[in-house]
């Protein structure tokens, strides 16, 4: 198929909720809908791995009450599980209300394809996420594979917190991936703002995480919107594909 007839993935802005007050997360919540937000971005650390430097963690599955109180609202739950035993928060979360599951790359190599059936059976979409470090062809089998994926993952960042620079020199993953995977969700995460978004934009990414852009802005429907226009120009030139 020429690049012409592709279906491209639709763009979807998704504000990270670690960078909202969490004592009001249902109306904080409910104020990134009224901005504009297709999705809300909700990061979920805890003992990422031995080593990791990710020590801190956000949202508990004990606390699922959080999710089902943004549930209330009908808003999209993309939920990043940068935790060390992804399967068994597949339930917690599933019942709790969450919409996608995406899990790290770097840590379940072995119950991949059980893993991505369980988040699916449960009715969630299915993520899995890649660090900084991570080569991309790691994930193409999951890609690729019968029980596939719906998005990937690249972080911008090494996984932590938010407020980090963005790290420009992950976008030839990106664009590597929408070369080989034109209607596939790419997802970016850290770092993204006005200044960063043309970049992602250009390397094919259609699913934008963003913190402390847009919780820290003046105006934020209009970060959201500027994040919007620069995919939407990317996606009708096509340039990541020249
Ligand atoms: O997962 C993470 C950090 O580990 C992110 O979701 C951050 O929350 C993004 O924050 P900004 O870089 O946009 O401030």
């Amino acid at each position: 198929m020429g690049h012409d007839a592709v279906a491209l993935p639709t763009p979807k802005i998704s504000p990270s909720m670690l960078s909202s007050d969490f004592a009001n997360l249902a109306s904080e919540a409910k104020f990134m809908e009224d901005c504009g937000a297709d999705w809300l971005h909700m990061d979920i650390m805890l003992f990422y791995s031995e080593n990791s430097k990710v020590k801190r963690f956000n949202i508990l599955p004990r606390e699922s009450k959080f999710l089902k109180l943004v549930r209330l609202l009908k808003a999209f739950l993309d939920c990043h599980l940068m935790v060390t035993n992804p399967a068994d928060y597949v339930m917690p979360f599933a019942k709790a209300g969450a919409s996608s599951f995406t899990f790290h790359a770097e840590v379940t190599k072995d119950s991949w394809p059980e893993l991505i059936k369980s988040i699916k059976s449960s009715g969630m979409q299915a993520g899995v996420a890649i660090k900084p470090g991570t080569p991309i062809e790691d994930i193409f089998p999951l890609v690729e594979g019968e029980d596939s994926v719906d998005m990937v993952l690249v972080m911008t960042v090494e996984p932590g917190f938010g407020g980090q620079s963005f790290m420009p020199d992950m976008m030839p993953k990106v664009k590597e991936l929408r070369r080989r995977y034109p209607n596939l969700d790419i997802q970016v995460d850290g770092g993204l703002a006005p200044s960063t978004i043309d970049q992602a934009a250009a390397a094919g990414a259609n699913v934008i995480v963003a913190g402390s852009a847009v919780f820290g802005a003046k105006d934020p429907a209009g970060v959201i919107k500027i994040l919007r226009n620069s995919i939407e120009r990317a996606q009708s030139s096509k340039i990541f594909f020249q």
